[in-house]
């Protein structure tokens, strides 16, 4: 079969097969197996491997629309070459916590990459009660490198200013900025919740004081091109196991705001710990690990810096991280709102089948994103997130200890 590089097309199980073979990634006499297991909102994912060897691989392919809603919504192919590009950025820093990318083609808007089918999605894991001592740690490194070393601390302002020109990314930036930071805010056709959530969200909806604390929030996400940030950092988009944790997804990166990733992962911790109370302990623990990681590892990068005469003055790397803390709580509190009621969900709460323990739980998360958006300046460390949430959530049971 012949393969057209030069005109984009979706790939299918046949294509995706000789388009590796083209590319050497498989023999032309190999008998190679491809599978599309794309779970997402977004894209298209090929698995493809041959029998009795190691050799395994995934071809992800940007479709010209958003795979979850359909030709309805079209949507720049451009986002492939933000991932694969952001993908091999972030392997600067950290290698071991992305995948490696090994072939991307924009005009095919493709991406060929480390199959890492031998980890599990943490979202999947984590519902499951998977254990991963890692998780925080890594997260946390990731975090404390990639803001660090693309923003003006790590880099010149000519050199930044270049980068944030590379990772400009609006299309994919609109809809974070629609379904994160607008639509659930508001009756707008978008949001997807049962009915029996209505009355409550209908209250949040006229809140005004609320309100002004999220456009605060979405004018941080419009303006604050901190540093290059993944953009969509949930357990969907982390693979992990007791041992590794990879990053996956990162086709929503752009210059962000610092605070932004970290609110996004606490967030989906958070949605965890509400699934599970049994595990709140642990999932604090993640996010106690996550924030003492990232605050050292940031730390330690600022202090290893001499040339820039800012980083001596007292008081600015303390309220540098203050900043992002408190931003993060925001974020944090708009992702709870949004995955509870906005357009995209989270099976941590989806999937919980007993219909009233559901509802109870949705209320419980919509109260918690709320109060973390009005109070994230008083919340100020991660002992007073745990007994925030303790004190928001009497419903679920809450016999751990804080941590
Ligand atoms: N490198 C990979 N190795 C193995 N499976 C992968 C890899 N990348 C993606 N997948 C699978 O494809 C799914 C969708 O990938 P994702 O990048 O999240 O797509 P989308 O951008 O559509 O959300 C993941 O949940 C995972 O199951
Ligand atoms: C129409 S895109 C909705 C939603 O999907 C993205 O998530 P993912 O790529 O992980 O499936 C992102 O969070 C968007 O907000």
């Amino acid at each position: 079969m012949t393969f057209q590089f030069d005109v984009y097309k979706p790939l299918t199980e046949e294509s995706a097969i000789s388009l590796l073979k083209k590319l050497h990634f498989f023999a032309e006499d190999e008998h190679v197996t491809c599978r599309e297991i794309g779970d997402g909102n977004l894209n298209l994912v090929f698995q493809m491997s041959t029998q009795g060897s190691t050799k395994k691989w995934i071809v992800k392919q940007a479709l010209p629309y958003a795979k979850v809603v359909g030709e309805s919504w079209p949507l720049t192919l451009k986002r492939a070459k933000i991932e694969s590009e952001a993908l091999l950025q972030f392997a600067k820093f950290t290698p071991h916590l992305v995948p490696e990318v090994l072939y991307s083609n924009e005009t095919l808007a493709l991406t060929i990459m480390e199959d890492l089918s031998h980890l599990s999605i943490a979202r999947t894991g984590l519902i499951k009660g998977d254990s991963y001592p890692n998780l925080g740690k890594d997260i946390g490194t990731f975090l404390a490198h990639i803001l660090f070393k693309t923003s003006d601390l790590g880099l010149s302002p000519t050199e930044k200013k270049e980068k944030a020109q590379q990772f400009s990314n609006p299309e994919l930036c609109k809809i974070t900025e629609d379904l994160v930071f607008t639509d659930p805010f508001f009756d707008h056709d978008t949001n997807d919740f049962e009915p029996e959530l209505s009355e409550k969200v209908e209250q949040l909806w006229k809140e005004d004081e609320l309100k002004l604390e999220v456009a605060k929030l979405k004018r941080l996400f419009l303006t604050n091109g901190d540093a290059l940030i993944h953009g969509d950092l949930h357990t969907g988009s982390i693979f992990a196991s007791e041992h590794e944790t990879k990053i996956i997804d990162p086709e929503f990166a752009f210059y962000g705001p610092f605070g932004f990733d970290l609110g996004h992962f606490i967030a989906n911790l958070l949605f965890n710990a509400l699934r599970r109370p049994p595990a709140q302990t642990e999932l604090f623990g993640f996010i106690h690990d996550t924030w003492e990681t990232f605050s050292s590892v940031f730390t330690s990068l600022w202090k290893e810096d001499k040339n820039n005469p800012f980083l001596q003055v007292n008081g600015y790397l303390d309220y540098t991280l203050r900043t992002v803390w408190q931003d993060a709580l925001g974020f944090a509190g708009c992702e709870m709102i949004r995955r509870t009621i906005g357009l995209a969900h989270v099976a941590d709460l989806d999937t919980i089948e007993e219909s009233e323990l559901r509802i109870r739980t949705k209320e419980i998360a919509l109260d918690i994103g709320r109060s973390l958006i009005l109070n994230r300046v008083e919340i100020k460390n991660v002992q007073d997130l745990h007994e925030f949430y303790i004190e928001n959530n009497e419903f679920l049971g809450n016999n751990a200890r804080t941590v």
